[in-house]
């Protein structure tokens, strides 16, 4: 595996980036590409969400591999254009920048604090809007970083409604961002936003979550709505879901619309990892873009009777259909998810000359050696085949969870304890993406499975309770966000047949700023479906087929060779996930407290470990 590690590799990057490859014709990988030019309104938006880190783009799909740097550009490119055409353009996000990739999980384990490499570098974006996600929240150390750091950069522009932290040169809880921001566009809009994080509960101490049926009491939302000041556009920017039961856009609505039952309600969603648009009446509608740095969601709406901007400009689509279908309104609407790749952002600046900008070239820069000096290319070993999330049932051997299960029984083991039968609990939400076939390297550690829950357990348990437990758990209480149909996660649609598998694009352990070209065939991805209809994907794709997982799997070792069952089992389990083992045993009959439980491996060593400690000591390396 040529340049699969340490130095060697790091060379192998600054060489190839003095010559700046360009790959001979035959070699340029191939993707389909947009369908064609984007629609542009009064107002248009570009919208990310769920980045989770992702900002070296993926290195191992082309469909999805522009980086942040190229985003920048692209960004620079559609700002100028809007310009151009005489509509407004705003950039926002929707947060969950935390937890999914090496560049921003790497430095915690580093003993620094997760995103203090890759919010920096996130940062080189000019939003106009962003709010806060719970994976800025779970732990206290990036929350404070998030409100010390990340908050001052973008001032009045990170707006988190109902999200407080504890500062501790007072100890007075205190908003992270700003509750709201009233401001007019540059051709004359008013506009009034809110950032809405959902109602989390699983966040550090040092932060509050106030729950939306208790912001849209507070005075200063009230007053906020009541403004005596025009509000021509209500925008909610928020991570949540535009669509899940657990969504609390209908509550902010609700309470917008007793007050303003006509002023248009724009929602720019995240939290589920869907692309979707969701329709909530004639003047109310929401976008959701997708996840790590998959899909640009593109927005754009015309119609509000205020400001300069064309509501059709000229030489480009415009929004042409009303919210609810069938009925006549003074608003249009359109939207579009944009495959994160170079070919759909040079296709949509018009293939301007020179796509990357300055500032695009040194973001890049900055991630290929943020991306050495994390070692990031450090191999593990080498994966034998594709293992996906959902691409196939759970107990399938071309789905990571009997890989996983594996490796639980190989590695979590407590030496002291070695002997003594035991059944190990992980919640199937803490494997985020799929293990692709080839090389296994420590940045695939984070992007495969990012959490550092610790090994816990209860020593002892009767067999009899421990057998139930794990259909106890999967008939209990969710312990993910509510996937529904949609969620679609980018894999191969057969594991040998995989026309973008891991292993075809050198692993992306080299800066490639490759010419990708158009093809013909239809690469498997996204296929949407929204309230829309199908015409959403930008790119058009061929489907890939979703299969539903548990709350949780289970692995034993341990256990009598002879086939006898024990008295007794040690049961393990995330730490994550305690409380909900804690309730289910209860319901098998035996009682356990908090106090029961103890660490069955040292606390070091946690769910991001034992994958690469398998792939070490059961891969080849030699790719
Ligand atoms: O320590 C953790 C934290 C989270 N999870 C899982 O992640 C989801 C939430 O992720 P989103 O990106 O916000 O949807 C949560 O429901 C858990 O399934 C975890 O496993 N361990
Ligand atoms: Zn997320
Ligand atoms: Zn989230």
């Amino acid at each position: 595996c040529d340049g699969c590690t340490g130095t060697g590799d790091v060379e192998m990057v600054r060489r190839a980036r003095l010559i700046q490859p360009r790959m001979q014709p035959d070699a340029i990988p191939a993707i389909n590409g947009p369908k064609g030019p984007l629609p542009w309104g009064q107002l248009t938006f570009a919208h990310t969400s769920d980045t989770h880190g992702w900002l070296m783009g993926h290195v191992k799909e082309e469909n999805y591999g522009a980086d942040w740097g190229d985003y920048v550009s692209f960004i620079r490119h559609m700002r100028y254009k809007a310009r151009k055409l005489g509509v407004d353009f705003l950039v926002v996000d929707s947060g969950d920048l935390h937890d999914g990739a090496g560049l921003s999980d790497a430095t915690a384990k580093l003993g620094g604090v997760n995103g203090e490499v890759s919010l920096p570098i996130f940062q080189n974006l000019d939003y106009d809007l962003l709010t806060i996600g719970n994976h800025e929240l779970y732990v206290a150390d990036v929350a404070f970083d998030v409100f010390e750091n990340f908050a001052k950069f973008y001032r009045s522009r990170y707006l988190t409604s109902n999200v407080q932290i504890m500062d501790p040169k007072d100890g007075k809880f205190k908003y992270i961002g700003r509750t709201h921001k009233y401001f007019t566009t540059y051709f004359g809009v008013r506009i009034m936003a809110f950032g809405v994080l959902f109602d989390f509960t699983s966040n550090a101490n040092n932060s509050k979550i106030i729950k939306a049926k208790d912001m849209v009491q507070q005075q200063w939302f009230l007053d906020a709505i009541n403004t005596p000041e025009p509000v021509d556009l209500f925008l909610v920017l928020g991570h949540n879901s535009v669509r899940s039961s657990t969504s609390t856009f209908p509550v902010i609505r609700e309470a917008i619309r007793k007050v303003r039952p006509d002023t248009p309600i724009q929602f720019f969603g995240g939290h589920s990892h869907t692309r979707d648009f969701k329709v909530y009446d004639n003047s109310s509608t929401a976008l959701e873009p997708g996840r790590y740095c998959e899909t640009v969601g593109w927005f754009a709406m015309s119609g509000i009777e205020a400001g300069t901007g064309k509501h059709k400009p000229a030489g480009v689509p415009t929004p042409s259909r009303p919210a609810v279908n069938g009925t006549t309104s003074y608003l249009s609407y359109a939207r579009r998810y944009i495959d994160w790749n170079r070919l759909s952002f040079e296709y949509h600046s018009d293939n301007v000359r020179t796509f990357d900008t300055p500032r695009g070239e040194s973001v890049t820069d900055e991630i290929w050696d943020e991306r050495h000096r994390l070692n990031l290319t450090n191999l593990y070993g080498c994966a034998p085949q594709t293992y996906c999330l959902s691409c196939a049932p759970q107990t399938s051997e071309l789905s990571i969870y009997p890989l996983v299960q594996k490796a639980l029984s190989a590695v979590i083991v407590n030496e002291e304890r070695k002997d003594i039968p035991r059944m190990v609990f992980v919640n199937t939400g803490g494997f985020r993406f799929d293990l692709l076939k080839g090389p296994f390297t420590y940045d695939d550690s984070f992007i495969v499975a990012p959490f550092t829950n610790a090994f816990q357990y209860i020593p002892n348990v009767p067999y009899a309770a421990a057998a139930k437990l794990l259909d106890l758990l999967n008939n209990g209480a969710p312990q993910k966000r509510d996937m529904d149909r949609k969620h679609r996660s980018f894999i191969p649609s057969s594991v040998d047949a995989c026309p973008l598998d891991g292993a075809q694009f050198n692993s992306g352990l080299v800066k490639r700023k490759t010419i990708i070209r158009r093809q013909e065939i239809v690469t498997p991805g996204y296929v949407t479906k929204d309230d829309f209809g199908i015409d959403g994907d930008d790119t058009p794709h061929s489907a890939i087929p979703f299969f539903r997982t548990t709350n949780d799997i289970m692995a034993k070792g341990g256990f009598p060779t002879d086939g006898s069952t024990p008295e007794t089992v040690d049961v393990v389990f995330y730490d994550f996930i305690r409380n909900y083992v804690l309730t289910a045993l209860a319901k098998a009959g035996e009682n356990y407290t908090t106090a029961d439980v103890e660490y069955y491996m040292p606390p070091t060593f946690t769910s991001n470990d034992f994958l690469p400690e398998y792939a070490k000591r059961f891969w080849s390396k030699d790719c």
